[in-house]
């Protein structure tokens, strides 16, 4: 054979394997999503997503304390409100100063000032109907009155402390909105605006609308959330959101989507990618393994080496308290 058909040569040996990589997973990269929910003393294990919690106020600094130590460098906030007569049409509730997500964002940024706090911001959880925006009467999305109500809620998780806001909701020109809504109270510099720029409909959601209460009372997200099919939209969305200041672009599902991933590392070369291990990836990773298809640990970090080679920077998972730990063994 010729000289260049040898490529074993290459990857013989742990470290010349290691040079391969073009970047490495770091603790830095990690964003660890986290349910926080309205009863203070609540410390709820959640089924459908094993080894994961909804967190009461009153337990949260214990709960965070050994993942600090661990190394943990930012969380993502989704409140979950699950008292009575919290949810309305308009999502009233999703920025009361008395709710979960207000309350966890100032916990956090008082006692943990190391810690960087981002926010997820959506109505779904708080409107009655489950939507991620405000309905008009005849049920479809009323876009702009949504953006508006979605602004505000950005705005006033910055003004309790968030250093980040994520607008997972997929409505048109939301990134617009919250961009202008962020410049108008002089926060628009030390808030990171991270956008779910390219977010697919579909099944990989499940245990999290469990987890946090927030399915659709009655249809889908597919007149909003992108269809598995539409490369085309995704990097359309991706280019509309740069545009409107997104200072980071993400992708979700993760693993199912790491072409989305790939076009979106190409598209906004020039802005950290973020991708987004949902639920359903996790669930199923948890199932999996339980079940003897692989080691856990071995599956995990796999998937994370596929998300930083297809050009990943910042990785949102559930297994971040766990890989925090598998990072210090290596
Ligand atoms: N705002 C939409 C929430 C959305 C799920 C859904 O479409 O219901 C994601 C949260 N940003 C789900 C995340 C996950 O499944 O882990
Ligand atoms: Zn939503």
């Amino acid at each position: 054979s010729s000289p260049k058909s040898i490529l074993h040569g290459g990857i013989h040996y742990p470290l010349t394997r290691a040079l391969q990589a073009e970047r490495s997973l770091t603790k830095d990269m990690l964003m660890y999503p986290m349910f926080i929910s309205d009863d203070p003393e609540a410390l709820d294990a959640i089924s459908s997503l094993p080894g994961q919690y909804r967190i009461g106020t009153n337990k949260l600094v214990e709960f965070m304390n050994p993942l600090i130590k661990k190394g943990l460098k930012s969380v993502i906030i989704f409140g979950v409100p699950l008292k009575e007569g919290v949810k309305d049409k308009t999502g009233s509730r999703a920025d009361d100063p008395e709710g979960p997500t207000i309350l966890a964002v100032r916990l956090l940024r008082k006692t943990f000032p190391d810690l960087f706090v981002a926010c997820d911001v959506c109505l779904c959880e708080y409107t009655s109907h489950g939507h991620c925006g405000i309905l008009r009467e005849d049920g479809t999305l009323n876009n702009d009155l949504s953006n508006k109500r979605l602004a505000e809620v950005a705005v006033n998780y910055a003004k309790a402390g968030a250093q980040c806001v994520a607008p997972s909701d997929m409505m048109d020109g939301r990134i617009r909105s919250i961009k202008q809504g962020l410049m108008d109270s002089g926060l628009a510099h030390k808030v990171m605006l991270i956008s779910y720029s390219a977010k697919f409909a579909g099944n990989w959601y499940g245990p999290f609308r469990d987890a946090a209460n927030s399915a659709p009372a009655f249809g889908d997200r597919r007149c909003y959330q992108l269809p598995p099919n539409a490369r085309g939209l995704a990097r359309r969305a991706i280019k509309r959101d740069m545009e409107e200041g997104a200072d980071c672009i993400m992708v979700k599902p993760g693993m199912p989507y790491l072409d989305i991933v790939r076009d979106a590392a190409e598209i906004a070369a020039d802005y950290p990618i973020s991708v987004y291990q949902v639920s359903g990836e996790y669930s199923m990773l948890y199932h999996a393994s339980k079940a003897g298809v692989f080691d856990l640990k071995s599956i995990v970090m796999e998937t994370m080496t596929d998300f930083i080679r297809a050009g990943a920077t910042l990785v949102l998972t559930y297994y971040t308290p766990d890989i925090l730990t598998w990072l210090d063994e290596e």
